[in-house]
C-alpha cells in the first residue's frame, strides 16, 4: 500500500437518523467506496451524546462510540457532523477546519447561519466544506447550483424544500389523515427536525431557500429575510376549499432575483401556497421535494426525489464524503 492508498480517517458526529444510516451504508459500500476514492475509508469513530443507548448499527465496533467528539476531531481526514443545532456542532467544525480536515455536514440551519464564515475558514485552510444534504436532502441541487449552473444565470429558484410538511399535506389531502397523526407518521419515519416547530413553521425550509440564494447569487441572505409562513395554522377548512377547486395546499420556498445579475437584488419567500393540481410542486408526493430553477440560458430546470429520511440523506453526506476523501488523496501525491 502506497502512503497515497492508507485509510482515510472518517470521523462522524452523531448517531441519530442520519448518522446511524450514514455508519451503516459505510460498513455496507466499504470496498465500493475505497475503489471510488483509491483508498479505504475508516471509521475512526462517532460521536454520541448517550453512550448507554442502544443503537441499529450492525457491524459497527462499539469501541468506535465516544461521548467526547472533540477527541475525534483531532487525527481525522474528514469530519461528518450530523448533530444538528448550532452549538456545539459550530465549534466543533471550526476545530476541525483550523486543524485541516476536510468537513461535511447536513446542519442546514448551521449552514444558513453560520455557513459564510465557516466557507471562509475553509478556504482560508485550503481544505472543503461539502453539504448537499442539507438541502432538499437526496435531491442533487446544491453543487448542481454551486457548480453545474455557475455558467448561467439563475432567475428564480421555487421548490418544495420539506419533507416532513410535504407528507403531513399529502396525507391529510390524500388519504383524509388527521394533521396530528400525519405529524407523528412523519417523525415516525425520520422525517421531522429534533424541533418539529422547525419544520412546521417554516423554519428548516427558510433554511434551506437561503442556502440556495446565498449560493445561487454570491450575496448575503440571512434567516431574518425570508418572509415566512408555516402550515400549523391551516384548518380543514383551507383543506376543504383547496379540495374543491381541485388545487392542492403545498408549503413552497421560493428565491428571486431583481436587479441585473452582476448587480443582484434577492428575495426569499416561504409560505402555504395553493397550486393547481397539475402544477410539477403539486405532484410531489409524501416526503418527497421538488426544486424548480429558471435560468437564462438552460430554461426551467426540474429536481425532484426523497428530501427527508434517514437512507436517502446518506446518500447525498456519503456523496460529500466521497468527495472530501478524493481530495484527501490527490492531497497525498
Ligand atoms: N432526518 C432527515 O431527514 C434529515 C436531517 N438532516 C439534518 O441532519 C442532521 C441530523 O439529523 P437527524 O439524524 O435527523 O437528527 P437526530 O436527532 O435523529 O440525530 C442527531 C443525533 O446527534 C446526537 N447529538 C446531538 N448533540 C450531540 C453532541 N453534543 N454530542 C454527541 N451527539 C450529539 C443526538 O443525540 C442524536 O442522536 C440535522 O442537522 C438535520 O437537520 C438533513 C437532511 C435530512
Ligand atoms: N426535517 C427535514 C429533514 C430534511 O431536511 C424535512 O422534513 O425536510
Amino acid at each position: 500500500m502506497t502512503q497515497a492508498q492508507s485509510p482515510i480517517r472518517v470521523a462522524l458526529l452523531g448517531a441519530g437518523t442520519v448518522g446511524a444510516a450514514v455508519a451503516r451504508q459505510l460498513y455496507a459500500r466499504g470496498p465500493l467506496l475505497a475503489s471510488r476514492v483509491g483508498a479505504p475509508l475508516e471509521l475512526s469513530g462517532i460521536a454520541v451524546r448517550d453512550l448507554s443507548r442502544p443503537r441499529d448499527l450492525p457491524g459497527v465496533p462499539e469501541a468506535l462510540l465516544t461521548d467526547r467528539p472533540e477527541d475525534l476531531i483531532d487525527g481525522a481526514d474528514v469530519v461528518v457532523e450530523l448533530m444538528g443545532g448550532i452549538e456545539p456542532a459550530h465549534g466543533l467544525l471550526t476545530r476541525a477546519l483550523e486543524g485541516g480536515a476536510q468537513v461535511v455536514t447536513a446542519n442546514k440551519q448551521l449552514i444558513a447561519q453560520r455557513g459564510a464564515e465557516l466557507e471562509a475558514l475553509a478556504a482560508e485552510r485550503r481544505v472543503g466544506l461539502d453539504y448537499e444534504a442539507a438541502v432538499a436532502a437526496a435531491v442533487p441541487v446544491v453543487r448542481v447550483v454551486r457548480e453545474s449552473l455557475a455558467g448561467d444565470d439563475i432567475t428564480w429558484i421555487a421548490g418544495i424544500l420539506n419533507g416532513s410538511t410535504n407528507f403531513i399535506l399529502d396525507m391529510v389531502a390524500r388519504q383524509g389523515m388527521s394533521f396530528e397523526d400525519a405529524k407523528d407518521r412523519a417523525g415516525e419515519l425520520g422525517f421531522l427536525e429534533a424541533d418539529p416547530t422547525e419544520d412546521l413553521e417554516g423554519i428548516d425550509a427558510a433554511a434551506k431557500i437561503v442556502i440556495l440564494a446565498r449560493a445561487a447569487w454570491g450575496v448575503p441572505v440571512r434567516m431574518e429575510d425570508v418572509q415566512r409562513e408555516g402550515i400549523s395554522q391551516l384548518t380543514d377548512h383551507h383543506f376543504d376549499t383547496a379540495r374543491g377547486t381541485g388545487q392542492v395546499i403545498k408549503l413552497v420556498a421560493t428565491a428571486w432575483r431583481s436587479g441585473t445579475p452582476e448587480s443582484p437584488k434577492v428575495e426569499v419567500a416561504v409560505r402555504p401556497v395553493s397550486l393547481a393540481g397539475d402544477d410539477p410542486l403539486a405532484l410531489t408526493r409524501e416526503g418527497g421535494n421538488t426544486i424548480v430553477i429558471e435560468t437564462a440560458s438552460a430554461g426551467a430546470l426540474r429536481f425532484a426525489g426523497a428530501g427527508a429520511g434517514g437512507e436517502p440523506t446518506a446518500s447525498a453526506v456519503l456523496g460529500d464524503v466521497v468527495a472530501a476523501a478524493r481530495r484527501v488523496v490527490a492531497g497525498r501525491s
